[in-house]
């Protein structure tokens, strides 16, 4: 029976995840047959008269080439662009028809050039002359519809395997079983508070499913790092996984400062500095192969450069058929070294899509894995988080269900449950069962935690001492809006002034800026505003619903300067932009 109900909803999320590609399809040509190329390029998806600075043979044996804008002058910089590392892109001749040549992945970009990732074309080979000038266009991602999809399909099928039960248990048809005896825990960071220690021994006793509620602030990252450790500490294997990079990478850093053995997998371009040294590349760059592999790529790129000068299409393809030999002697290389380095971590982490099995974890056996953790489990479309979930017996969700869902194109789509988050249709179903809620926050003082815990958490949490009179004086609040509901998350970051708005519920926004401009003991003197997508004239109404309220706020938008010391400087974002 359960294995039919799981089969229904994966038909069913198949379904939704068609509908929400045609939104996303549909946007895109809209914006390519009705704008023009500057104007794409102008909004940052294109980037116009680019030539190839470079090219080599990188991870996996891919082309890498390396794009710079145009010019005589080696110093000029590309346009804005909102290119980044992951992206799929398109490659045009500039000149004539505009062909599109070949899709790529971006690898890196900097404020002069950007890198893509191409794998083999059609014909054999991809060929990017010096001379001639391309332009790149961002692409609808196929890559992460398409993961999505493979991995929808193999719920659908599953007959057995590790995750039979898990998949009995999330789909209602079994019972989570009782909980398992545990003894006492050695903690690696003894400053858990009780809400967190009792999370922690929860989930590592839960059998399939152990959720950790995380409402902001109160340690959620903490209390998963812990439960990580303790896990490895037993000797599981932990794949585990988040949503987005940032996410990910959060956990490896802390993770890392334990020095658990961790390896970090998808694109080392997209990872923050100190994360790089965990990532699967950096790793195989210092393992044993790693020469051996240098030396076969040097060939490949040799054998290819002289595959362009050859005379005749014999010679020719004597060169191609020797870079296809090679390519196959990278791969198993590099697979061997890849097992080697899968294996030897306790921790494997990466994205939810990067945890697919079209990528090095296909090397690993199906049962590799004991359990699955998934981060900001309620920010994620439950599709992705079908990808890790069916490589191992037990997952611990965490996250805040009562934040913002997933972000979705298609309304319909949404309406019809695509919005659903596994963490919370799970919840709703099982709820105290497999769920602990972490109720003591360190990040915001208390009058602003108060009316989020009475209006969202039952109002269950407390401040803990050291932020509970905590006035701001430097930071940037995040508050993002949702139908209603707002809820407020503040960062400290030193040295810079700003509150992040999303301009939707003007009344709750207007309330809070002041409630913030109240906590930040300054007498409110000068609002910037700053509007980074859906300039509408609601933010004009926030202007000048504060300016006629508080007579001594003045409001602007920026200018080069701001924000000056003595001003707030309020930003208003899409949650993808933050
Ligand atoms: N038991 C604790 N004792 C002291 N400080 C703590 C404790 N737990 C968490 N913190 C601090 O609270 C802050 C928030 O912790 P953490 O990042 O783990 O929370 P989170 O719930 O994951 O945050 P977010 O709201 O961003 O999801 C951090 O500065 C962390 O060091």
């Amino acid at each position: 029976r359960g294995a039919k109900m799981a089969a229904e909803a994966a038909e069913r999320q198949l379904e939704l995840l068609r509908e929400e590609r045609e939104a996303e399809l549909a946007e895109r040509r809209a914006w390519q047959e009705n704008i023009s190329l500057k104007e794409l390029q102008r909004r940052g998806v294109c980037l116009l008269k680019l030539q190839a600075a470079n090219q080599r043979t990188g991870l996996y044996g891919r082309l890498l080439v390396t794009f710079q804008p145009r010019k005589y002058d080696s110093d000029a910089e590309l346009p804005y662009n909102s290119f980044g590392p992951g992206d799929i892109v398109g490659l045009y001749d500039s000149v004539g028809q505009g062909d599109l040549l070949s899709t790529g992945i971006v690898t890196r970009v900097t404020s002069k050039a950007v890198t893509i990732a191409f794998e083999e074309s059609r014909d054999g080979m991809l060929s990017v002359g010096h001379e001639s000038s391309y332009r790149l266009l961002k692409l609808a991602n196929d890559i992460t519809y398409n993961r999505i999809k493979k991995a929808l399909n193999a719920l659908k099928q599953y007959h057995s395997g590790p995750a039979s039960d898990l998949i009995d248990v999330l789909f209602f048809s079994l019972d989570p079983s009782p909980s398992s005896e545990t003894k006492p825990l050695k903690l690696y960071n003894d400053s858990l508070d009780a809400s967190q220690r009792e999370a922690v021994s929860f989930s590592l006793a839960q059998k399939e499913v152990a959720i950790v509620h995380g409402p902001p602030g109160t340690g959620k990252t903490t209390t998963i790092v812990e439960i990580i450790l303790q896990a490895v500490q037993q000797g599981l294997k932990v794949l585990c996984c988040a949503p987005s990079n940032v996410a990910v990478d959060n956990l490896v850093e802390r993770l890392a400062g334990y020095k658990a053995r961790i390896l970090r997998l998808g694109h080392p371009a997209r990872l923050l500095e100190p994360i790089q040294q965990h990532s699967l590349d950096a790793v195989l760059a210092r393992s044993d192969s790693a020469q051996i592999v240098a030396d076969v790529r040097k060939d490949i790129d040799q054998a290819f450069a002289k595959s362009k000068k050859a005379q005749d299409k014999g010679e020719r393809g004597h060169f191609l058929s020797e870079i296809k030999a090679l390519r196959k002697e990278l791969k198993e290389r590099e697979e061997t070294a890849m097992t080697a380095a899968l294996t030897h971590a306790s921790i494997v982490l990466a994205t939810n899509t990067g945890a697919s099995s079209d990528g090095p974890l296909k090397l690993l056996p199906e049962n590799y894995f004991d359990l699955v953790v998934i981060d900001e489990c309620a920010q994620a479309l439950e599709a992705s988080c079908w990808i890790p979930l069916l490589k191992a017996p037990k997952c611990i969700l965490a996250g805040d269900h009562k934040q913002l869902p997933p972000t979705i194109i298609s309304h319909k789509a949404a309406a019809k449950g695509l919005s659903l988050s596994l963490m919370e249709r799970v919840i709703e179903r099982y709820g105290e069962k497999v769920v602990k809620m972490l109720t003591v926050q360190y990040r915001m003082h208390e009058a602003i935690m108060q009316w989020a815990s009475s209006e969202m958490y039952g109002g269950r949490l407390t401040a803990h001492p050291s932020v509970a009179q905590h006035l701001l004086n430097r930071g940037v609040f995040f508050i993002p809006v949702h139908v209603g509901f707002v809820t407020v998350m503040q960062f400290s970051i030193p040295s810079c002034h700003s509150i992040s708005v999303c301009p939707l519920f003007h009344q709750g926004i207007v309330t809070l800026v002041v409630v913030v401009l109240f906590l930040c003991n300054k007498k409110p003197c000068s609002v910037i505003f700053r509007l980074l997508l859906w300039c509408d004239t609601s933010i004009n109404e926030i202007l000048l619903h504060l300016v006629r309220t508080y007579k001594n706020l003045t409001c602007s938008v920026p200018t080069p300067s701001s924000p000056s010391p003595s001003q707030v400087f309020i930003e208003s974002r899409a949650r993808h932009q933050i």
